[in-house]
């Protein structure tokens, strides 16, 4: 594989449950050294998706391709992968201990100074048996398995659950700046986008299956405004243009458009007496997904 090699490479990919199509013609790259966020409402396919790529599951239609192979039943490949799940299961007889003291054996860019740090740092009590531990100290393992193990890529899918706001506020930090020292590509699926909003260098956004955003999250942010005064004023500035979103109340309105808008737009704006407000990653996944999904109307 040459360095320009996309680490990920999926081509009209489908994945149906019966009448349920999980994952709908998905075609993206994921390249390498790089934070991606896949973005989704409940049920978009997000979990799909990564167990497709991490071969833990077959495809209905499609291709995929990782590390330049397909992943099923793939050892080589499936060796630099780690997959933080919610509901991963451990042995019965496990205690937190023994998840630390055999993931050397599954990855072998394992790294026990750091994991014994975090362990540390997340408070995770070693000699309780996992089925004792509570859904933060779970998360919390899966958090340190997933950053210690170092794997060329890792996906965590919604690691966060259970986890208060400090002990995410370090989970991002840590990630953040070990991904720094050692550069590897992450796949991190998530609710809470403001929360990550920073983090992520790549948005990927999947609604009902399809993937309706695959964008750089620099080019996302400020990709959209809101516009907001009087109903008229908001009306006659979107006429003729793609709205995410608009509401009004009384004789009030709010407008989001797609698209940024000049310096002469933007004084257009004053003018008019309208105000523009910026539209967070989050605001703007909400906006397009739901416009997805209710089918808005592009254009005023
Ligand atoms: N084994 C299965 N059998 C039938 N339907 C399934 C199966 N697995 C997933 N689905 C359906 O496929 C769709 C996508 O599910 P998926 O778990 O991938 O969504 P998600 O984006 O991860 O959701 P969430 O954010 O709620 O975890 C859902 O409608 C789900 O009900």
């Amino acid at each position: 594989m040459t360095d320009t090699s996309p680490v990920v490479s999926v081509s009209a990919l489908s994945k149906r449950f019966g009448s349920v199509t999980a994952v709908d013609d998905a075609t993206f790259q994921v390249r390498e050294n790089t934070i991606y966020g896949l973005l989704g409402r409940n049920g978009a396919g997000k979990t799909t998706l990564m167990q497709l790529l991490t071969g833990q599951d077959f495809a209905s239609s499609g291709t995929i391709s990782v590390f330049g192979s397909s992943p099923v039943e793939n050892a080589d490949v499936l060796s630099k992968i780690c997959f933080i799940k919610e509901s991963q299961k451990y042995p019965d007889e496990f205690r937190a201990k023994h998840v630390f003291t055999s993931a050397p054996w599954f990855f072998r860019n394992w790294d026990g100074g750091f994991a014994a740090q975090l362990i540390d740092e997340f408070a995770v009590p070693l000699n309780r048996p996992m089925k004792k531990l509570s859904r933060g100290q779970l998360s919390a393992v899966g958090v340190i398995v997933g950053l210690a193990s170092r794997a060329p890529l890792t996906f965590f899918d919604e690691p966060y659950l259970g986890l208060d706001a400090v002990a995410r506020q370090l989970f991002y930090d840590r990630l953040l700046s070990d991904y720094a020292e050692h550069p590897r590509t992450v796949i991190l699926s998530t609710h809470l986008i403001d929360e990550v909003s920073n983090l992520l260098e790549h948005v990927l956004v999947i609604d009902q299956g399809r993937i309706i955003i695959d964008a750089e999250a620099e080019d996302l942010r400020g990709s959209a405004t809101t516009i907001a005064g009087t109903r008229s004023a908001v009306d006659a500035f979107t006429a003729g243009r793609e709205l995410l979103h608009r509401e009004s109340i009384g004789g009030l309105a709010s407008a989001t458009i797609n698209g940024q808008l000049s310096a002469l737009e933007q004084a257009d704006a004053a003018a008019a007496g309208v105000e523009l407000l910026p539209v967070s990653l989050q605001q703007l996944v909400v906006r397009t997904t739901s416009a997805a999904a209710h089918d808005f109307p592009a254009t005023a």
